[in-house]
């Protein structure tokens, strides 16, 4: 999570409404996809994490900086729907996102998947990054 933190500090301030999210991907201790949400908002990091670990993704852990999305503005696939269709066993997520594309909803959807679930790792750190942030309503 520490290293999901960092990743989302390098984009705080850069991508536009959208919070800047850290995502790393763990299988059998070794890191094999890490995101951050692109500049403007845009790739979700989760997106850009789940590409880089291809299959490495199945039975992997995934460490959010917040949680995942539960719907999309474009109608595309949530990052919550992505992680459990990637066959993620597990995601720890630092902090809440009250967004209506969220609020509970992409946790919601990960827990009916059956991925195990974990909320507040580093939760005071990571809600640094999100001090500016406001949730779209
Ligand atoms: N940037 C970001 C998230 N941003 C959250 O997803 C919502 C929908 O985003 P959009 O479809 O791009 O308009 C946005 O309002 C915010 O709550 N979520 C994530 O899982 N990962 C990310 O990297």
């Amino acid at each position: 999570m520490r290293r999901a933190i960092a990743l989302a500090r390098t984009q705080v301030g850069r991508t536009g409404d959208n919070p800047s999210v850290g995502c790393v991907i763990v299988r059998d201790g070794a890191v094999v996809g890490e995101g951050v949400t692109a500049p403007g908002g845009r790739p979700h990091a989760e997106e850009q994490a789940l590409i880089q670990a291809g299959e490495g993704a199945r039975g992997a852990t995934a460490y959010v900086t917040l949680e995942p999305c539960g719907q999309r503005s474009s109608g595309a696939p949530s990052c919550s729907a992505l992680l459990a269709q990637a066959g993620m066993a597990r995601v720890v997520v630092a902090c809440d996102d009250a967004s209506t594309f969220a609020g509970g909803r992409g946790m919601a959807r990960l827990r009916a998947a059956g991925v195990r679930l974990d909320q507040g790792l580093l939760g005071a750190e990571a809600a640094d990054l999100y001090s500016a942030y406001r949730p779209a309503k």
